[in-house]
């Protein structure tokens, strides 16, 4: 579990993060919702500590990492994966090499081990013979899975995702999404994805936390979300016409 107590973060003054209080719960997908500018990446990025935050405590179930040295940080990096926005792959290294990378840094295995281990999980997300392409020869969504790849490559016990759909057309973010529901539950793994993809939150998000103008406005489940009476969340979720009338069909079935 990770647990954000009253987490503060500001950039030359201006305060970005007032003060959040939240559980990412484990084995579960746990998403953090909200507008554009609202602090979600400042957040994730805190989370994994590569923000320094100015108040507060975040802790890997006991472990609080804000008062950890570098030793002990880069220790709890073992256990982390990060997809990060955009993949943020090596385009000079194939796609190979970029999954192996955590490995050349953490592990002691063998070259060997290294490749059967990059290819197993290139498998896993459903990547067959591309392992001696390069960035620029893969399509988005397969940049992705790389991305994915790398990220559970260490057996991690955290996966963060940041915005894992940008740039996806709609069916192929519900592939990623699925992939990443099944890892984390494969895995036994926690996970915390960015994301301001409606379907995300209703196809996959098991707890939902919703950050409005660097505070947490709501947090429940992706099935209290449908009926709940926050203004702004409300207003987040459903400025489209296509998820107002999934709204009202919903809240007429239950009517019924
Ligand atoms: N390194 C930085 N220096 C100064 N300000 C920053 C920095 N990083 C983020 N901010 C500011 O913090 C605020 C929140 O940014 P953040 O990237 O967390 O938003 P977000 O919710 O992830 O947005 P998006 O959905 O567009 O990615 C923004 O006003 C942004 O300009």
């Amino acid at each position: 579990m990770i647990r954000a107590e009253g987490v503060c973060k500001s950039f030359d003054k201006k305060e970005v993060l007032t003060d959040i209080d939240a559980v990412f719960e484990p084995g579960k997908v746990n998403l953090i919702i909200g507008k554009s500018g609202s602090g979600k990446t400042v957040l994730l990025k805190s989370l994994i500590g590569l923000h320094s935050i100015d108040k507060g405590k975040i802790f890997y179930n006991d472990r609080d990492i804000t008062v950890m040295n570098n030793k002990q940080i880069k220790d709890i990096r073992k256990e982390l994966g990060v997809v990060f926005q955009g993949g943020a792959l090596f385009d000079s290294l194939s796609v190979l090499e970029n999954v192996k990378f955590p490995l050349n840094l953490f592990s002691s295995m063998t070259e060997k081990e290294k490749t059967e281990r990059a290819i197993f999980c290139l498998n896993r997300v459903n990547l067959n013979n591309v392992e001696n392409l390069y960035p620029a020869e893969i399509s988005g969504g397969m940049k992705k899975r790389v991305a994915i790849a790398r990220a559970i490559v260490l057996q991690p016990k955290y996966l963060f995702c940041d915005e894992p759909n940008s740039g996806l057309d709609p069916l192929t973010s519900i592939v990623i999404d699925n992939l990443l529901s099944e890892l984390t539950h494969e895995y036994d793994m926690t996970t915390v994805i960015n994301t301001h993809d409606m379907n995300s939150v209703f196809e996959i998000g098991e707890k939902v936390l919703f950050i409005h103008e660097g505070h947490k406005e709501w947090e429940g489940s992706n099935e209290e979300i449908m009926y709940t009476n926050n203004k702004a969340l409300n207003e987040f979720l459903f400025s489209s016409k296509l998820n107002r009338m999934v709204r009202e069909k919903l809240e007429k079935k239950s009517e019924e």
